[in-house]
């Protein structure tokens, strides 16, 4: 298995998810559900290493990671929600905003290459998420919101991860942007593990192995089908749930 937890415990000192238990490999595709501030963000951050859990184990490639958040770096691109890339810092570039995280990477793990192949590397992979190469000199704080998701995912995938976590991929992207966004995300997930949550299901429903509903401290997770039904869901969103037929539509009052 590329990704396990055991008895993985999240939280900020108290806990939020007790006793998550993961087992994830290559080719998969899981979707993360649950409302507002069930602690979605929260799992991923946990697994990307930027936060310690408050007990438990995790494991990637058969070996111990929990407390080692430096060795996660190499298996896991981390694409963060949105929001928190509103407000710019300081100006960046398209293009820089990937080598410099390619390059800090690259530092991190004491691995060196050349200006050239750095350069190549970056092209590569803003090429491959669909951004024109007039836009790599532009800001990213004047991108829309479709184009700076792009951008993020880019950054993700700079160093070629095994497993990629996307908060909130979706957020600010027109229907149609989503559409091609999803046919990216189902492209790397041949040789990836996608760890996706979102807040609506149903476009990439079709294409997830595992579907996890967090919320009210507990989790459950499945296939599709054993996930997705009125009575677990209501369990976890209350009565903000409502079943039309065979589809089910869940309130978004995220944004
Ligand atoms: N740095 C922090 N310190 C303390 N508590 C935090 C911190 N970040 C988030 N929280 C709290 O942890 C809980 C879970 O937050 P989290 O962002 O993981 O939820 P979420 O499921 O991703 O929500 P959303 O759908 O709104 O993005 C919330 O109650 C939030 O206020």
């Amino acid at each position: 298995m590329l990704l396990e937890t055991r008895k993985l415990t999240i939280g900020y000192g108290k806990p939020l998810v007790r006793d998550i238990e993961l087992s994830l490999d290559r080719g998969e595709l899981l979707l993360v559900m649950g409302p507002n501030g069930a602690g979605k963000t929260t799992l991923l951050k946990t697994l990307a290493g930027l936060l310690t859990p408050l007990d438990g184990h995790i494991y990637i490639d058969g070996v111990e990671v929990t407390h080692n958040p430096k060795s996660v770096g190499r298996y896991i691109g981390y694409l963060p929600q949105l929001s928190l890339y509103n407000t710019s810092i300081f100006p960046i570039t398209v293009y820089e905003f990937v080598k410099n995280a390619y390059e800090i990477y690259l530092k991190s793990l004491d691995i060196r290459l050349s200006k050239n192949e750095i350069v190549r590397r970056v092209a590569e992979v803003l090429d491959m998420v669909g951004i024109d190469r007039e836009l790599w000199g532009k800001s990213i704080w004047k991108l829309s919101g479709g184009q700076r998701q792009r951008v993020l995912l880019a950054r993700a995938l700079v160093h070629d991860p095994l497993i990629l976590l996307l908060d909130e991929p979706f957020s600010s992207i027109d229907p149609e942007g989503r559409k091609v966004f999803a046919d990216m995300i189902i492209d790397l997930k041949r040789d990836k593990l996608i760890i996706l949550t979102c807040h609506d299901p149903i476009i990439l429903v079709n294409q997830s192995d595992n579907i996890m509903v967090i919320g009210r401290g507990s989790y459950v997770i499945g296939k599709p089908g054993e996930v997705l039904r009125d009575e677990i869901l209501r369990k976890f969103y209350g009565d903000s749930i409502f079943g039309v037929e065979k589809h089910i539509h869940i309130y978004d009052f995220h944004s």
